[in-house]
């Protein structure tokens, strides 16, 4: 069942197009991911789907009644406002105790509760985002850089919650990341975009295919590999490639890398199949 869909989508700021011609769509239970440069448009698709962002042509689609927890790229409040773990939990809609101590136990920070928004660690106010949107069941959890911040194995145990909450409540997730390594290994579908839709396919396919070799695979360009296809190249069955004329560009150039990773190499360990144990990245 589609949860929701986008259909020639595209979105302007002023005179500037930020998104063109994006087909995509979401099913229950599947995990897609999105990655792409910086400003290539991942917050402003999943704002155009969740329809805080105004479509400028095309169409956007949403199950009736969907339910949605969201975690935004940027809090909308003042992280320094005294507030609690449990208070920001009953915004903007109260919620029970026994709703918000299930929802952070979940998230493993149950012992932050009471502790100020303002005390928690990085990776303790991402689980705290996480448990607020998982308040009301969603169908579908839409999480823009949920890792963000968190060092690798925190973004390797986040993954994991993610994975666990999916199967035990079938809710689908649509996610921004740019952790490549675990992406490929905690994703049903990547979507990599740059203003449109370049490629997408899924990672077992995709990281099986020749091409996915080359391009993520030997020594120690890693993930980066990702970003520098210039798409003259065949993706491999279940592999879709799209609008090849406009997508010639070098996504390996500096401006191009995630900010907060862009030191960051991957050897093809961390790509091969042995899951995201923490031992094959390396920072640079
Ligand atoms: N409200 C806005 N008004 C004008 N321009 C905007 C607005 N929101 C986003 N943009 C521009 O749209 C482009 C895409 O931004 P967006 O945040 O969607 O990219 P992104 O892929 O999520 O980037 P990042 O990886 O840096 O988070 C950028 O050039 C950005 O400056």
């Amino acid at each position: 069942m589609t949860l929701v869909s986008v259909q020639s989508l595209a979105v302007r700021f002023g005179g500037a197009e930020v998104l063109r011609d994006i087909d995509l769509s979401v099913s229950a239970s599947e995990i897609v991911t999105i990655v792409g440069p910086n400003g290539s448009g991942k917050s402003t698709l999943l704002r155009a789907m969740l329809g805080i962002q105004p479509a400028s042509s095309g169409r956007v689609m949403r199950k009736a009644g969907l339910r949605i927890g969201y975690v935004p790229q940027r809090l909308a409040i003042d992280r320094s406002l005294p507030m609690t773990a449990r208070r920001f939990l009953s915004l903007p809609r109260r919620v029970s105790d026994a709703e918000a101590a299930a929802a952070l136990d979940r998230c493993g920070v149950g012992a932050v509760a009471e502790r100020q928004l303002v005390d928690l660690s990085g990776g303790q106010l991402q689980r705290v985002l996480f448990a607020r949107a998982l308040i009301g069941r969603p169908e579908l959890l839409v999480l823009d850089e949920p890792t963000q911040g968190l060092d690798q194995p925190g973004e390797a145990a986040f993954y994991q919650l993610i994975a666990d909450v999916r199967a035990e409540t079938g809710a689908a997730v649509l996610m921004v990341s740019h952790d490549l390594h675990v992406v490929m290994a905690a994703s049903d579908r990547v979507i990599c975009l740059n203003g449109h839709v370049c490629c997408e396919g899924t990672p077992q396919v995709v990281r099986d295919a020749p091409e996915y070799r080359a391009l993520f695979g030997y020594g120690t360009q890693g993930a980066l590999a990702l970003y520098r296809h210039d798409h003259d190249h065949n993706h491999g069955p279940g592999l879709a490639h799209h609008h090849d004329a406009a997508c010639d560009h070098d996504h390996s150039a500096p401006d191009h890398a995630a900010k907060d990773h862009a030191a960051k190499e991957y050897t093809a360990a961390g790509h091969a199949g042995e899951g995201h144990s923490g031992t094959g990245p390396h920072h640079a």
